[in-house]
């Protein structure tokens, strides 16, 4: 995709960026700081320790095809030779949070929104909102896994197609999106294992996900997931095991048309629920659980 016009230098609170008539930033790699190369190293080092054992074998492989320095923050030029090669993905830089349509629209077209900024050094173990380590680390490697790169695309079409649908629609679709891009477990020869970017990129989650009792363990089921609350501001309460990719892809490609239609009729479930009907791997205790705060 060719660079659109520059429209202006952006004054952000974290430095100035020039962005795009699109909303595209393009990475201000020569403005990064040592802190900042030097938190990209920290929390790369020790995310790769943690996830030895307990990512999924999909997401080790791709994390070394895509073949990120831990040395400094990666440029997103180098990442795109490699991605565009593997699966046609490209990584684009943004501010931030994206209107849902405009962040739909990039993943049908294969272009991945990649947050501009990393973390400060006191933001090591918790930020509030996806930074460059979230979408670096995070999300970019699967995205060298043929399978996963197809499901992305097909989210996002999914998603402009939901957004056309109405507000309940999107809601269903960004569980989906919450309990497998994100938060996802899969099932191995040799146990549970993590490929959601919001888990990996998490040294708390990355051990609470598979060791503690609190949390329930729950075989994908779509409908049970799109029906599914979730929590924003804490460990999930609940984690969904799909078997495969291919599961995943097989059970998305229908059309959510009629699923939209029979899920306005029902009632959402509380993120810890367990259901009769749940293939449940473990019950969470509900240790340190919230009452509120589901979305
Ligand atoms: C999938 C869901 O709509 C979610 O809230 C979207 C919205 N906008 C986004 N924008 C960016 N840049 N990155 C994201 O992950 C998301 N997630
Ligand atoms: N098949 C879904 C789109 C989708 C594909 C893949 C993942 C999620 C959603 C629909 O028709 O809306
Ligand atoms: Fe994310």
């Amino acid at each position: 995709m060719n660079q659109p016009r520059r429209v202006e230098n952006l004054q952000t609170d974290k430095g100035r960026v020039p962005v795009y008539a699109t909303g595209i930033v393009e990475q201000p790699w020569a403005d990064y700081s040592a802190v900042d190369h030097d938190v990209w190293r920290q929390l790369y080092e020790r995310q790769r320790q943690l996830l030895v054992g307990r990512a999924s074998d999909e997401f080790l492989v791709a994390q070394d095809a895509m073949g990120m320095s831990p040395d400094r923050i990666p440029k997103f030029s180098e990442l795109n030779r490699v991605l565009r090669d593997a699966t046609g993905w490209e990584l684009i830089g943004v501010e931030g949070l994206l209107p849902e349509l405009d962040f739909f629209d990039h993943l049908a077209n294969r272009r991945f929104p990649v947050t501009w900024w990393i973390r400060r050094p006191d933001q090591v173990d918790y930020i509030e909102e996806p930074d460059l380590f979230h979408d670096l680390f995070g999300h970019v490697p699967l995205l060298m896994n043929p399978l996963f790169a197809d499901y992305m695309q097909a989210y996002g079409r999914g998603g402009v197609k939901a957004h056309g649908i109405g507000p309940e629609a999107l809601v269903n679709l960004t569980r989906l999106y919450w309990y497998t891009v994100e938060f996802g477990l899969i099932r191995q020869q040799d146990g549970l294992r993590i490929y959601g970017s919001g888990i990996v990129s998490s040294k708390g989650e990355s051990i609470h996900c598979l060791e503690s009792t609190a949390p329930n363990r729950i075989g994908f089921d779509l409908e049970r997931i799109m029906r599914t609350r979730y929590r924003i501001d804490s460990y999930q309460k609940t984690y969904f095991v799909i078997d495969s990719f291919e599961q995943l892809i097989d059970a998305t490609e229908p059309d959510f048309t009629p699923i939209y239609a029979r899920l306005a009729t029902q009632e959402s479930y509380p993120a810890g629920t367990v259901l009769e009907s749940d293939r449940v791997y473990s019950r969470g205790t509900g240790e340190g659980w919230a009452s509120d705060g589901d979305v």
